[in-house]
């Protein structure tokens, strides 16, 4: 994502690259390609109306002069009025709704990118910019699309006609007024730099504000505990000020430009007038001519002010476009796929024990490796994968769900190397609870439901009462229609897991893979729970990462990982016989539900804590 100090590097790749930029732009909307070239006809015609009216005049004031009838000259007037106002109007439509085409492409393009990227890619980027880019940037492309490709694209040619026009009045006076605007332009564009310096720094600023903003309401009771209300907010603050700024420069730079444009046809008023006066009055010119040219002055004066505009338009909408591409093309997961293992997969009738195998397996994040050539299996049944907190437990999770490569050998599901599956076909197989159980979905049939959506309300409520909250969810006067909130703030944290767990078993997957599935539940709940996966696991790999002896005294398997890899692989009674560390971490805690073994203790970093006072649901 762009820091301040990609920002100026952004900023030169936008100017020097803009043609191209432009083409992507015009690949954003839909149908917007086909739909221009009328707009452009539109546009066109409105302004050639505005074009016949100078003569219109000139012909009425020639006719009033000479005597004559200058009724039809009047009808030419208003309908030439008539005209262009409906062409003024139709255009103006049109151009809103293509405008808003190309913010529709641009944020459906993000979006469909965002959710295809690769997991790691999308959790580094900070939420708030995200947001911000979706939101402001594209709009900020409707206006490049309205004031520069069309406007703009039409300006030159209308510049030319009057240009022309005026030459047939009065060549000199034209010339003198050329020289003026090649000035005007070269003032023009020496500014043009620094306003896309500012709003590219500015659009930046602003998706900090708001990735601060999120972090801050993410963790809103911390903040409040730590009583760090008004620190934050200036942190906020501070942000939202940088933000102001780099929009301060940028209009300070916006407004020379305008003003450049402003003064320009300003200046060509007065020189048109005194030159069209001394003429006048040495008999060189005719009062109707001057008025004419006049007019085509004043007229002169949209095109000017739009190719000024469109400049500014175009300089603001590449920055956001930059913003809006750095997103728009995050290769999806299955272009950056690492090529299938050359190695057939394991026949049929070799399977002899189904489930999960790494066969040294390296995989880490960016440089630094944490998987170093571990060797494991994990066979049907529950196994509970446990160690010190960082050695690599979420990251073998994270290896079967494919949401990390691995970098070297071979991870099997069932016997098939998992990328020789296709990413939806392994991911229909694994059923998820990651570690901070977030839900998705307004109440809580569409929380449970969210991967089994052919689930029937019987189905809910059994798998409901396979982790203890059947009850509950009776008692609740909706029922399953209970809201749970955005961010399933009105229910306990050990309800919140619960219900994560039982969205992952309506699945009916092939593997369960749960992440400290069972942190935040009491000792009751926990059992109840650990009874289910217990059940689960006869017809079906379950894979319980877990600090918990509770859980580790359940499992058909325990897997403990350390700095060096697998340490050690067992039944929990004979890990506690053999193994020193396991045997260390395991009777430090408090006493056990099961003979010998201790209950309820967490094992983090090498100590043992005792965790009966975690949040109960
Ligand atoms: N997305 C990431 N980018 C960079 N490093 C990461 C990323 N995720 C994890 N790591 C690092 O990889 C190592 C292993 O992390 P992992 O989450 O697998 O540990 P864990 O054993 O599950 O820990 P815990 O018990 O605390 O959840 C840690 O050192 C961690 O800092």
């Amino acid at each position: 994502m762009t820091t301040p100090t990609a920002t100026a590097t952004s900023a030169d790749r936008s100017s020097r690259s803009g043609w191209s930029q432009l083409a992507a732009l015009l690949r954003l909307g839909p149908g917007l390609r086909l739909a221009l070239p009328g707009l452009l006809v539109l546009d066109l015609l409105s302004y050639t109306t505005v074009l016949v009216q100078p003569q219109a005049v000139k012909w009425l004031l020639d006719s009033v002069s000479t005597g004559a009838d200058f009724t039809p000259a009047l009808l030419l007037l208003a309908a030439v009025s008539a005209c262009s106002t409906t062409l003024v109007v139709v255009s103006s439509h049109q151009m809103g709704k293509l405008g808003q085409r190309v913010v529709l492409g641009a944020r459906s393009g993000m979006i469909g990118a965002l959710l295809r990227a690769r997991v790691t890619t999308v959790l580094r980027m900070p939420v708030g910019d995200v947001l911000s880019r979706v939101g402001s940037d594209t709009t900020l492309l409707q206006q490049t699309l309205s004031e520069a490709l069309v406007r703009g694209a039409v300006a030159p040619f209308v510049l030319l006609a009057t240009v022309v026009l005026m030459a047939l009045t009065d060549l000199t006076m034209v010339l003198v007024l050329l020289a003026v605007v090649v000035v005007g332009v070269g003032v023009e564009r020496l500014v043009l730099r620094g306003l896309s310096r500012a709003t590219e720094a500015g659009q930046a600023r602003v998706g900090d504000m708001l990735s601060g903003l999120q972090r801050v309401l993410v963790a809103f009771r911390t903040v409040k505990a730590f009583g760090a209300e008004e620190r934050e907010a200036d942190r906020v603050v501070g942000q939202a000020e940088a933000a102001y700024r780099q929009a301060v420069r940028a209009a300070g730079w916006k407004a020379v430009i305008d003003g450049t444009g402003w003064g320009l046809v300003e200046i060509m008023f007065l020189a048109s007038l005194g030159m069209g006066a001394a003429k006048i009055s040495s008999g060189e010119m005719s009062v109707s001519d001057l008025v004419a040219f006049m007019l085509y002055v004043t007229t002169l004066r949209t095109p000017v002010a739009v190719l000024t505009n469109a400049a500014s338009a175009v300089t603001t909408g590449l920055a956001a476009l930059a913003r809006v591409e750095e997103i728009r093309t995050i290769p999806a997961e299955q272009d950056d796929h690492h090529p299938a293992d050359p190695r057939p997969p394991v026949p049929a009738d070799d399977r002899t024990s189904l489930g999960i195998v790494l066969d040294q397996v390296w995989a880490g994040y960016g440089d630094q490796p944490v998987l170093k050539g571990v060797s494991l299996s994990l066979p049907r049944g529950l196994t509970v994968l446990t160690g010190p907190s960082g050695i690599g437990k979420t990251t073998v999770l994270n290896l079967v769900e494919r949401f990390l490569e691995v970098q070297r050998g071979r991870l099997l599901l069932d016997g098939v190397d998992i990328t020789a599956l296709r990413r939806d076909e392994l991911r229909g197989r694994l059923a998820y609870v990651e570690q901070d159980a977030p839900l998705l979905g307004a109440n809580i049939r569409e929380s449970v439901r969210y991967g089994a959506h052919r689930a029937d309300d019987a189905e809910l409520i059994a798998a409901l009462d396979s982790v203890g909250l059947g009850d509950w969810v009776r008692s609740l006067p909706d029922g399953l229609e209970t809201a749970i909130g955005e961010r399933a703030v009105a229910i306990s944290g050990g309800q919140r897991q619960r219900l994560a767990v039982a969205r992952a078993l309506l699945r009916r997957a092939d593997v369960l893979l749960l992440d400290e599935a069972t942190s935040q539940l009491d000792a009751d709940n926990e059992q109840t729970l650990l009874r289910t996966l217990v059940d689960q696991s006869r017809a079906r790999t379950v894979l319980l990462v877990s600090h918990r002896v509770s859980a580790a005294a359940q499992a058909d398997l325990v897997v403990l990982l350390d700095e060096n890899g697998v340490r050690a692989v067992g039944r929990h009674a004979d890990l506690l016989r053999s193994d020193a560390l396991y045997h260390r971490l395991a009777t430090t805690g408090a006493a056990s539900p099961v003979e010998g073994t201790p209950a309820h203790g967490d094992w983090h970093d090498g100590e043992h804590t005792d965790s009966r006072s975690s949040h109960g649901s």
